[in-house]
């Protein structure tokens, strides 16, 4: 049985490391629930992403994530009432239900048998998907024909997210030299920054013509809606370049990097696929269900049955317990402080907080914190456990907390009830799953297995 790699049994890792003393470049690594609520709840706004980070995430711009005070504030409003609108919640899922029919299960069953990379069809999905969301047009990435070598969009993002690792552990004087002459890494972050730009200038254009025809009703997508409210006050097409990028790089790969590693959980724990299924025969009454509905493997669990899912909803917990998709955070402090640990804090230091460490800590989720156990989360009496989000950070804590987290427990409800119920994955014996360096937890050799259509 796989299990998850290694743990961190010591008591809240807390430690100064020193950089180079011309670099600026000391920081305070921590994964203590104190320290935590302290920095991204308590004191949040001592604790700011910071000029080091804004420059570190130059290509998202003036987007959410790089900005504080009241462009951060502007935004989240903003995002907040979209995302939380019920006719665009239930147009995603509708959106999402089609995507399916149309592409995943078609791309399953010609695969049938086949050795698949589950973590590249999670991907292209993933991509498409958000771009429906967020741009209203599919870009039809996952197809029967397979990836696409001329659809280079997805392995931009894919390129920038890994390049900017590099930019966390060498002086920032030294990759701003590196990008001034276009070398190494930093060469393929313009690269890929200028075809993204491209994609994304060129929907904001084609969505404005849309939007003149009178005749067009009005579209759900995010960008409209971003749109209809920046027409109240400025909305640039930087702006909205900046909050599309966004939301693409927010959704995109937190969402497909849950599913890859939850796929490769449920494989390789069979009691844990056995009671998924179980529930979801029990949930959605399939045992009374008409012999030719029930042997139907177009199978889509209603929106109204989600709520029941217990089971697959501490599933989901447990894997972003083990594989957050955004293994760390950092901050800057804005001035001198001393955190609850008792550790001093001087002003421009910079905080790097082990959200993956965390996960894995004794002292937090007890003796058995590095097994996968869906039941730890679940009360006697059948109910999900609420964990802090202060030692349960997956998606943050504090006002800054992950603003699709909802959205996101309902398209993973969605999309591994389906998957699960209508397919069989057996892992492809001998491949290894691992993490790779990133900003998003992700697989470094994929997610290599078989599918099977199950005969329901
Ligand atoms: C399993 C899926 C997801 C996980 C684990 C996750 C995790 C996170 C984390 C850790 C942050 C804090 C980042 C930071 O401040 O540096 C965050 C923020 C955010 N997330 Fe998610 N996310 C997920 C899915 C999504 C989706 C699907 C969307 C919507 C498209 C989304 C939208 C956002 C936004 C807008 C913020 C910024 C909130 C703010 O700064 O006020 N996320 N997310």
């Amino acid at each position: 049985m796989a299990q998850p790699t290694e743990p961190s049994r010591k008591p809240a890792a807390r430690s100064l490391f020193k950089g180079p003393w011309f670099a600026n470049m000391d920081f305070i690594a921590s994964s203590d629930p104190l320290n935590a609520h302290h920095i991204f709840s308590k004191s949040y706004a001592k604790y700011r992403k910071g000029e080091d980070f804004k420059a570190i995430f130059e290509f998202l711009g003036e987007g959410i994530f790089n900005v504080d005070g009241e462009s951060w504030k502007f935004q989240r409003q903003m995002l907040h009432s979209i995302l939380n609108n019920e006719e665009l919640q239930n147009h995603m899922t509708t959106t999402l239900k089609l995507k399916m029919e149309g592409t995943l299960f078609p791309v399953l069953d010609a695969r049938a048998g086949a050795e698949v990379d589950m973590q590249e069809v999670a991907k292209m999905f993933m991509f498409d998907n958000i771009c429906l969301w967020v741009l209203g047009f599919d870009p039809g990435y996952l197809s029967v024909d397979g990836r696409s070598e001329t659809f280079p969009y997805d392995k931009a993002f894919e390129e920038i997210f890994e390049a900017v690792i590099y930019r966390h552990i060498v002086p920032r004087g030294v990759w701003e030299f590196q990008k001034r002459f276009g070398i190494g890494s930093e060469k393929k972050i313009s690269h890929s920054t200028k075809v993204l730009d491209e994609f994304i200038y060129n929907a904001i254009r084609i969505k404005k013509q849309e939007m003149q025809k009178e005749e067009q009703g009005q579209q759900l997508d995010m960008l409209t809606q971003l749109m209809i409210a920046g027409q109240k006050g400025e909305s640039s097409d930087k702006s909205l370049r900046d909050m599309v990028f966004t939301l693409i790089a927010a959704g995109k790969d937190t969402l497909s990097s849950t599913l890859s590693w939850l796929l490769w959980l449920v494989a390789t724990h069979p009691d844990v696929e056995k009671k998924i299924l179980e529930e979801i025969e029990r949930v959605t009454a399939m045992a009374g269900r008409q012999e030719s509905d029930k042997g139907t493997y177009r199978f889509l669990i209603s929106k109204d049955e989600l709520n029941g899912l217990v089971y697959l909803h501490a599933t989901i917990c447990e894997t972003l317990r083990l594989y957050p998709p955004v293994p760390f955070e950092h901050r800057c402090a804005d001035e001198a402080d001393v955190l609850p640990t008792g550790h001093r804090v001087k002003k421009g230091m910079r905080m790097l907080f082990s959200i993956y460490s965390m996960g894995r800590m004794e002292e937090i989720w007890g003796k058995d914190c590095m097994e996968f156990k869906p039941e730890r989360w679940i009360s006697e009496e059948g109910n999900i456990i609420h964990v802090p989000s202060q030692k349960f950070m997956a998606f943050l804590t504090g006002p800054k907390t992950c603003l699709g987290k909802a959205m996101s427990f309902m398209q993973l409800k969605f999309i591994v009830s389906a998957i699960l119920w209508n397919y069989k994955l057996d892992m492809v014996e001998g491949h290894i799953v691992k993490p790779t360096p990133s900003i998003v937890l992700s697989m470094k050799d994929g997610l290599k297995m078989r599918v099977y259509k199950r005969d329901v």
